[in-house]
């Protein structure tokens, strides 16, 4: 677990001192199971101030599975929630056997107004409906189309990046992943509209963290809210046009996919899962990269062996059947996620009496899974807060201890299903940047990533950039 700060140990200090442990709800009176502990927090701000204030939860969070074990309550924004804490308790909620937790009325409260209808905030029956459609448009031969369409883009938008002392890498990889997306995705590069569509998107994906929960004038709710009609607008007015084209991108592919027993998405299907899709893709895949780019500086000496490695395959551009090759960069990604979890937590509601590892969970209880906690368990990896790729080496495969201590995708029926593609997509761009670009940071410099929004670091990460060589 990293280190508790001074903020940190005062919290805790007082949450121990308010603690009063009182059980979530009455046991059925039939029932062998046990109560879920935990406490109210401090008055009228529950725990909100440590979970969502704080520059990082997880030393509060390991204190209170020390204290209360992997299953416990506490109280956010005015909510009551259960943590299921570390790969056990994870699984349960995850694999849902008896389709007790649901994603839309979890998920729903943060970000449904923004993403209602996409595919992460459906449940149960229809859900597998959509899936069936949607797994179509991620398959080896999509993903394959979608690497040649991005291909040129990433040449593009890599060149033109500027060497110097202070190269903003997060606002450069969050830029070089919207234009792609707008590739990829829309299969269209945009003209006048590119600065609305952008403000629109990123407006959209900001209102979920809004802690004034309502759509006032001038709001971060508010602005979100305008932010899902531009992009729905968007999307509605091209629809004709990609409904009669054949070409490759996202939007087309989706507007073609068809399941096994013959069913299309309708008009606003297609439009609802296109705005989630973008949002789902956009911000995991910039976390990624500019969490490995940080260790990557960090640790030269890991930059230096894939770049070597990115050298000896002999060529600018990535094709599909090179992607297997690059095995030190899949473990960099890979360690990247479980040090910095892009989905620091997953939501879900009850819909029925449930239990956790033999607690009992009463119908209409909010519960967030927390994949961050379980990459950093002592328990399950040596050394959790050392930047070490090769745990993910076949002969250490720190990962298989469990197949829910490392999560970063989630698990179950509502798994990412776009997690290849963010592969493709990541290792075709560090793939050229390597090639291009060294880049480095002084010996002493730590960035702080931040937990209480997207986790991302607070500077942007400034990085010294140099070229490699003219290419
Ligand atoms: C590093 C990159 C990514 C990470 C870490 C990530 C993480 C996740 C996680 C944790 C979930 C599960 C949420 C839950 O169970 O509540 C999820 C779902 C999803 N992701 Fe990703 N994601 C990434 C990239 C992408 C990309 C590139 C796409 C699309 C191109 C995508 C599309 C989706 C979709 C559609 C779902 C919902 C699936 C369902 O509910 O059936 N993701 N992602």
């Amino acid at each position: 677990m990293p280190r508790a700060s001074l903020t940190d140990r005062i919290l805790i200090a007082t949450n121990r001192r308010l603690l009063v442990l009182r059980p979530l709800s009455r046991i059925p009176e039939d029932s062998d199971l046990e109560p879920v502990p935990g406490d109210d927090g401090l008055p009228w701000l529950g725990h909100t101030l440590a979970m969502v204030f704080l520059r990082d939860p997880m030393p509060f969070l390991r204190y209170r599975y020390e204290q209360f074990g992997p299953v416990s309550w506490g109280r956010i924004l005015g909510q009551y929630w259960v943590f299921p804490l570390g790969p056990k308790a994870s699984e349960v909620v995850l694999q849902n056997r008896d389709k007790a937790f649901a994603n839309g009325p979890g998920w729903g409260y943060w970000i449904g107004p923004f993403f209602h209808r996409g595919i992460m905030l459906l449940d149960f029956e229809e859900h597998l409906h959509h899936r069936r459609i949607l797994q179509h448009a991620f398959t080896n031969e999509r993903l394959s189309g979608y690497l040649e369409k991005m291909t040129p883009a990433i040449a593009r938008g890599v060149a033109g990046w500027r060497t110097g002392a202070r190269f903003p890498f997060l606002a450069s990889i969050k830029q070089l992943t919207l234009d792609l997306a707008t590739e990829v995705f829309m299969g269209a590069k945009l003209g006048r509209e590119t600065n609305e569509i952008n403000r629109a998107f990123i407006e959209t994906v900001r209102a979920g963290f809004a802690v004034l929960r309502y759509p006032i004038p001038g709001t971060r709710w508010a602005r979100g809210l305008h932010g899902r009609r531009v992009l729905e607008r968007f999307f509605r007015e091209l629809l004709p046009a990609k409904r009669a084209s054949d070409s490759s991108d996202l939007f087309a592919v989706l507007c073609r996919a068809t399941s096994e027993d013959g069913h299309r998405f309708t008009d606003d299907d297609v439009i609802n899962h296109m705005v989630f899709l973008l949002m789902a893709a956009h911000d995991t895949t910039t976390i990624t990269m500019t969490t490995m780019a940080y260790y990557l500086a960090k640790h030269p000496e890991w930059q230096e062996r894939l770049r070597d490695e990115s050298f000896a395959l002999g060529k600018d551009e990535l094709e599909f059947g090179d992607l297997e090759k690059l095995s030190g960069l899949d473990w960099v990604m890979r360690e990247a996620m479980r040090l910095v979890a892009p989905v620091p937590y997953l939501a879900r509601k009850t819909v029925k009496d449930t239990s956790i590892c033999g607690h009992f969970v009463p119908k209409d209880t909010f519960v967030a899974v927390l994949p961050q906690f379980a990459h950093h368990m002592p328990e399950y990896w040596s050394q959790p807060e050392r930047f070490d790729p090769e745990r993910f080496a076949p002969h250490r495969r720190e990962d298989k201890v469990h197949p829910y201590a490392w999560q970063p995708f989630g698990g179950g029926v509502h798994k990412c299903i776009g997690m290849h593609f963010a592969g493709v997509q990541i290792k075709a761009i560090f793939h050229r940047i390597l090639r291009r670009y060294r880049w480095s940071v002084a010996p002493n410099y730590k960035t702080k990533f931040d937990f209480a929004g997207l986790p991302v670091p607070k500077d942007g990460l400034p990085v010294r950039l140099e070229r490699v060589v003219d290419a």
